[in-house]
């Protein structure tokens, strides 16, 4: 049966909106009143170690609830357990540890998402094919998950979160172990998603959130430090901080700030 949610146009300002937030993590609260707003585009959500990057990410997903404060994807408060299905059906997640059947091939794996995500029959073989091309892996689409390299599972698991084209797509640490070559092809597909999507994504490379990112979200001990776009983050670091390149000075003059005033 079609819900009046499924039906209901997405005109939703912010595909991503939280207000004082709290996720807890285990007994610790990982992610301790956060206000974010994330539109359309590419988010890069950076942190240090321990700051809350995956808990949020894991929360946006609906994997983890909120312990307190607001949520709301693509218009929905994810409190309201009518609107979970729907919307997750409208959501790619690549998880920072990601589990697979190390016996399935490239492509029965993400065609097992696409189905987990309630994606139309007809339509899964050709958004199986598209998605597996998408991240380089055309060749190896008949390959057992066993067999692959670190980088190339990474690859699959951007695969299956992009397969069901989401409205929001939370890709925590996507780049670890891809080879550079791969991670200036996946900075090209990171820009295209953005272009009508809500991306959220979680890294240590301050220079990936610089060249392929339109917003950068700091957070710090769960809490957000800065939003802007990465020209500011690289102007600030022209002005001094810790760091080999301009971007990496701004974050670290950021999180100095935002520590020294707390
Ligand atoms: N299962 C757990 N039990 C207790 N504390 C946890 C648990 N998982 C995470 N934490 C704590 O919650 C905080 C946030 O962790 P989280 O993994 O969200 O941070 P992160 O920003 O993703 O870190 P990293 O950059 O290292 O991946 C950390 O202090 C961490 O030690």
């Amino acid at each position: 049966m079609v819900t009046d949610t499924e039906l209901r146009p997405s005109t939703t300002a912010w595909p991503v909106e939280t207000e004082q937030l709290r996720v807890k993590a285990g007994r610790h609260l990982a992610v301790d009143g956060l206000d974010l707003r994330l539109g359309v585009g590419v988010h890069g959500l950076l942190g240090p170690n321990g700051a809350g990057k995956t808990t949020l990410m894991r929360a946006l997903s609906t994997v983890e609830r909120p312990s307190g404060g607001r949520l709301r994807l693509l218009g929905e408060d994810v409190t309201n357990g009518r609107a979970l299905r729907p919307l997750r059906s409208r959501l790619g997640y690549l998880p920072q540890h990601f589990g697979f059947y190390p016996r399935f091939t490239v492509r029965e794996y993400v065609e097992y998402v696409a189905w987990l995500r309630e994606m139309p029959r007809a339509d899964i073989p050709e958004a199986v094919q598209r998605a597996v091309e998408r991240v380089g892996l055309t060749d190896r689409a008949d390959s057992r998950l066993k067999a692959l390299s670190g980088g190339m599972l990474r690859r699959v698991g951007i695969a299956q979160a992009i397969v069901n084209g989401p409205a929001v797509l939370l890709l925590d640490e996507p780049t670890v172990g891809l080879d550079p070559e791969q991670r200036v092809e996946f900075r090209t597909l990171l820009r295209e998603l953005g272009q009508d999507s809500c991306v959220l994504v979680s890294t240590h490379l301050v220079e990936d959130v610089v060249a392929a990112c339109s917003d950068v979200v700091l957070v710090d001990k769960g809490r957000l430090v800065w939003q802007g776009v990465p020209a500011d983050l690289t102007r600030l670091g022209e002005q001094g901080g810790v760091g080999d390149s301009a971007a990496e000075r701004g974050y670290s003059t950021l999180l100095a700030n935002h520590r020294s005033a707390a």
